[in-house]
């Protein structure tokens, strides 16, 4: 799981660096890591400008110019503040770096950004704003020291213009700002070379797609469609068909050991469509409920309630939760807007704080949150799991009633082992990945088919 950490935890971690190992030079073993990936980015003797800022990101960049000219690059050293770090732009001018006082008849084939770091406030100063402009005229590619400068590094939102970056080297662990959109966009790949800086385990993480593997629920001989994990599936209305179906395509080609379908959705519909499906009640794992249903329902949630297995909560179920105590192990799967509804706040406020808005939801009704877009967040109310990124083609009607069923499959498989928000997590994670490795405009079903594909080679 990779490490997501807020600027006071890497400033905590920094600080008991410092003090266990008082003779290691933390900077220049951030410079080297720097100049090796700029390095990798351009031809042997290229040129590159650094836009170097006056505090320890500006060293970094620094220490990294130094490098490169040593290195034979033609390093040209720009100071957008007018203040530097002295000791960095003595060492990169030693080295053979020009300082300049503008970039743009500069012909340049990477800028490092080492204007602002974790220190930076939101927002650049103008004339980096011309350097933005030149990055996208030029097309020059950007590497980005710890963070791309004018992003608040503990935030998603992207308050203020800042200098996009192709790459961005991070240190210590990934920053909120990496991790989830839109500031994430703005980051470019981001690597988190190791330079010895270690975080204290932290309450944010976000699975990457070796977790995944690693999890994913693999039958062997002794498996049976029972040990595999029956789910029951009690969704859909007389007007809404398709989210039941989506419900069980996701579940089927998640590697359901058996579906039972409890809804109202004619049996010759789902039989002709899926013809390994079971209709009506019997044993099961775990149940799905809500998508589909069209409206609120309190009894028909009751009744798969009193059947206390862990259960999947979607859509219109969500909105039928006031006063009851749900299943240990419990996963709803809202959307900004249900989410929204079940806290009592406006949509863009949940858009604004989704870590807060999920860990609040959680310890409202007591069980797991995973909260559906284009970052997915999963918490238990105490500890939050982003999803592996996806693709943005599955931003499409359906997609979520497909998780709820790969959900719903992963819940029936693993819940009596595992906690949901991992279980919610690595749902996510998956057709997450199904998409990446699959683009372009597929229908749910199809996406559903390409993720099972995908399990089959990763496990
Ligand atoms: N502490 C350490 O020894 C290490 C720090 N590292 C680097 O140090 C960085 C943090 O350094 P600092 O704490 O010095 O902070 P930064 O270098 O990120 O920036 C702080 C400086 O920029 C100014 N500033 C911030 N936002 C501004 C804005 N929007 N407009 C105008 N001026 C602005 C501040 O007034 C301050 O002078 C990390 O991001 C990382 O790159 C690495 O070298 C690893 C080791
Ligand atoms: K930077």
């Amino acid at each position: 799981m990779r490490q997501v950490a807020c600027v006071a935890q890497i400033r905590a971690a920094e600080e008991a660096f410092f003090q266990a190992n008082p003779d290691v030079d933390l900077m220049q073993r951030a410079a080297a890591q720097v100049a090796e990936m700029a390095d990798s980015m351009i031809v042997p003797g290229g040129t590159v400008l650094v836009a170097a800022g006056p505090g320890n990101n500006g060293g970094d960049g620094l220490y990294a110019a130094s490098r490169l000219a040593k290195l034979g690059f033609q390093v040209y050293v720009w100071l957008p503040l007018n203040k530097t770090h002295e000791a960095g732009l003595s060492a990169a001018l030693q080295a053979g770096s020009t300082l300049v006082d503008s970039f743009d008849e500069l012909d340049v084939d990477l800028v490092i950004d080492a204007v602002f770091g974790i220190g930076g406030r939101p927002g650049i100063p103008a004339n980096m704003v011309g350097l933005a402009d030149f990055v996208e005229y030029t097309g020059a590619p950007v590497l980005a020291v710890d963070i791309p400068s004018g992003l608040d590094a503990d935030s998603h939102r992207v308050s203020a213009p800042c200098l996009p970056a192709d790459v961005t080297v991070t240190f210590g662990a990934f920053k909120f700002c990496q991790v989830a959109y839109p500031a994430k966009a703005k980051c470019g790949e981001v690597r988190l070379p190791d330079i010895g800086l270690k975080v204290p385990e932290t309450a944010i993480g976000q699975l990457d797609e070796l977790d995944v593997g690693g999890l994913w629920p693999v039958p062997d001989h002794t498996s049976d469609k029972y040990s595999r994990g029956v789910l029951g599936i009690d969704t859909g209305s007389q007007k809404y068909f398709g989210a039941a179906l989506l419900n069980l395509s996701g579940a089927l080609h998640a590697g359901a050991g058996m579906v039972r379908y409890a809804g109202p959705v004619p049996k010759e519909t789902v039989v002709s469509k899926f013809s390994s499906v079971t209709i009506g009640v019997g044993k099961v794992k775990a149940w799905l409920v809500g998508s589909g249903w069209g409206g609120p329902d309190k009894q028909r949630l009751e009744k798969r309630v009193s059947d206390d297995v862990p259960m999947v909560i979607d859509a219109e179920a969500i909105d039928s939760l006031e006063g009851l105590k749900l299943p240990e192990n419990s996963l709803l799967t809202p959307h900004a807007g249900e989410l929204a509804r079940l806290l009592r706040v406006e949509r863009f406020e949940v858009e604004d704080d989704p870590i807060g808005s999920v860990k609040n939801a959680a310890n409202k009704v007591g069980a797991t949150v995973l909260l559906k877009g284009a970052t997915q967040f999963v918490s238990d109310g105490e500890n939050v799991i982003i999803a592996t990124e996806g693709s943005a083609w599955s931003a499409q009607a359906g997609s979520g009633d497909v998780l709820a069923g790969i959900c719903g499959t992963l819940l029936a498989a693993m819940g009596g082992e595992y906690p949901a928000i991992l279980i919610g997590a690595l749902g996510a994670s998956i057709q997450a990945m199904g998409g990446r490795a699959n683009p372009g405009p597929h229908t749910p079903e199809e996406a559903a088919k390409a993720m099972a594909e995908l399990i089959g080679r990763l496990v």
